[in-house]
């Protein structure tokens, strides 16, 4: 008997049929990955299965009993869980009081914090119910997305990219946990990008493709690359760094220390940033490390006295987004939901709020529609952006869609300095390498590109120099060959040696570009 079954589920929207007649089934005690390229209609499948979304054809079967999921809490009352890619915390409430929002009937808080110990302590996920939300790292807040739909003892786990924000170590952590959940006769439904996870995590896989069932596999038996096979239907190019040879100081950001505007932000300390046009300098560093906070210093969001940051000769720092994107100063922040897009705008719409001055979208106050859906088309198609077209509303584009659309509206502004936070979060493997190609060519034409990721591999395969950012600090720059993933990984948790701040290759490179911007 199935723990799950689905018929020819079929969900059709007015402009794209999102899944048609796919099946699956999934088992007690296994762990069943749900595979595909952005759009592939993998979040639609779990959005039917846990009652977001409703089918317009097609059967769900529970233990080979038939059954309409209508809601969430439905889903629920089977014993159906689901972990989102996007967090669903109060930030201003503790780890209990989260938690007791989402359990059925009126449990006092303490027998919540009872209830999360235990299961803390059981599968090893440590977190404590008293702390707020808001003091929690990324990796907590995941952990805690975990507990609480542990605590309601699933029978069906559903995962959509849980590792998206988790660090190595962290990653390991969780399948330890999946592991033992399973063993203990959960199923789970796992949705990744990151082929390698599926491989030793999952037992089963099947493969969607433009919404239907195209293959299934053992990922045990496969490799990263045979399955990208079988999700993009051919192989992908992996991307190539050619030397850069015309590298010149471009930026440098200087501030002793930058208290954040967010209450629960990070304080930026001592950063002394040197950027140069014609490379990629990768920024490692655990989520919420003070990312978010020098991105908005550089984009212009917090702007600081006009000497502490140089551009070109010119000192910009109390300039403001608008006036640094003139100069062409373009960013990619790490939301795309909120602060990235407007959802219930159209393509074309998004277009105009980023790209406005510099591609020439408006002119005398006018807005030239024309061309504002010439340049929203170029970035759908230069980017391989599945879309209906430049009116399609961005809230109706999958994940990693709407992604490579913000991450190609930026690229085609031409600009001198690209910021981008998490280029590829949530994107498919063929499209993730296709975005780092776009990153390392623009960087050749004289751009200065900053990346910053979590994901180590993605910056060793971009970046000519690489540095860390831990708690409000930045370590010293290396270029790629004088460093290593695992030096990288140690100075990640902030332990490097402030001593050697002054040497090496971060020193040559800020005397540069002192020489330069004097
Ligand atoms: N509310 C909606 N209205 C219109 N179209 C939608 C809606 N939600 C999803 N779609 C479309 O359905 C298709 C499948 O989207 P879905 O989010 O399921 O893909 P996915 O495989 O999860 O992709 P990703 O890996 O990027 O998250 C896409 O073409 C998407 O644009």
């Amino acid at each position: 008997m199935a723990r799950l079954r689905v018929e020819s589920l079929t969900k059709v929207y007015p402009s794209v049929i999102a899944n048609e007649d796919v099946s699956l089934r999934v088992d007690a005690g296994e762990i069943h990955a749900v595979l595909g390229e952005n759009g592939a209609g993998k979040s639609t499948l779990m959005k039917m299965i846990y009652g977001v979304t409703t089918p317009t054809r097609g059967k769900i079967f529970w233990e080979d009993e038939e059954i309409q999921i209508a809601s969430p809490a439905q889903a629920r009352a089977l014993g159906i869980g689901m972990v989102f890619q996007h967090f669903s915390l109060f930030e201003t409430l503790t780890v209990a009081q989260n938690t007791a929002l989402s359990l059925p009937g009126h449990l006092s808080l303490s027998e919540v914090s009872r209830q999360i110990t235990d299961v803390s302590e059981r599968y090893g996920l440590a977190v404590n119910p008293d702390r707020y939300v808001h003091d929690l790292s990324v990796g907590e807040r995941q952990r805690v997305e975990i507990i609480r739909c542990l605590l309601q003892k699933p029978r069906l786990l559903i995962m959509d990219e849980p590792t998206s924000v988790l660090t190595p170590a962290a990653v390991e952590r969780l399948f330890v946990t999946l592991r033992q959940i399973r063993d203990e006769g959960c199923a789970i439904l796992y949705i990744s990008h990151k082929l390698d996870e599926i491989m030793t995590l999952c037992d089963h896989a099947t493969v969607l493709r433009g919404g239907k069932v195209t293959g299934e596999c053992i990922p045990a038996n496969e490799t990263p690359q045979s399955m990208a096979r079988m999700m993009i239907g051919h192989d992908f190019d992996v991307p190539t760094r050619p030397k850069s040879f015309d590298a010149r100081p471009l930026l440098h950001v200087r501030c002793d220390r930058l208290e954040p505007a967010d209450p629960y932000g990070v304080s930026l300390k001592g950063v002394d940033l040197a950027i140069k046009g014609g490379q990629v300098l990768g920024i490692a560093g655990i989520s919420g490390s003070g990312q978010e906070e020098l991105c908005r210093l550089l984009g212009g969001e917090t702007a600081v006295s006009q000497e502490q940051i140089v551009f070109d000769g010119e000192k910009i720092g109390h300039l403001g987004p608008r006036a640094r994107r003139a100069r062409g100063i373009c960013y990619v922040p790490e939301d795309r939901q909120s602060t990235a897009a407007l959802g219930t705008l159209t393509l074309a719409e998004n277009a105009l709020l980023t790209a406005a001055d510099r591609v020439g979208l408006t002119e005398s106050g006018m807005l030239k529609r024309s061309r504002i859906r010439e340049f929203a088309k170029q970035c759908i198609e230069k980017f391989r952006v599945k879309a209906q077209g430049p009116e399609a509303l961005a809230q109706s584009l999958s994940g990693g869609n709407l992604q490579k659309f913000i991450v190609g509206r930026e690229m085609l502004q031409s600009p001198r300095v690209l910021i981008c936070a998490q280029p590829t979060w949530g994107v498919d493997v063929g499209a993730a390498a296709f975005i780092r190609q776009q990153l390392i060519d623009l960087s050749r034409g004289g751009c200065a590109v900053i990346v910053l990721s979590e994901e180590l591999d993605e910056l060793f395969e971009v970046s000519d120099e690489i540095c860390v950012i831990a708690g409000g600090e930045i370590s010293p720059v290396r270029t790629v060959g004088q460093t290593s993933v695992e030096e990288i990984g140690t100075w990640m948790s902030g332990l490097w040696d402030r001593d050697s701040r002054d040497s090496g290759g971060s020193d040559r490179n800020r005397e540069e570009v002192n020489h330069a911007v004097a």
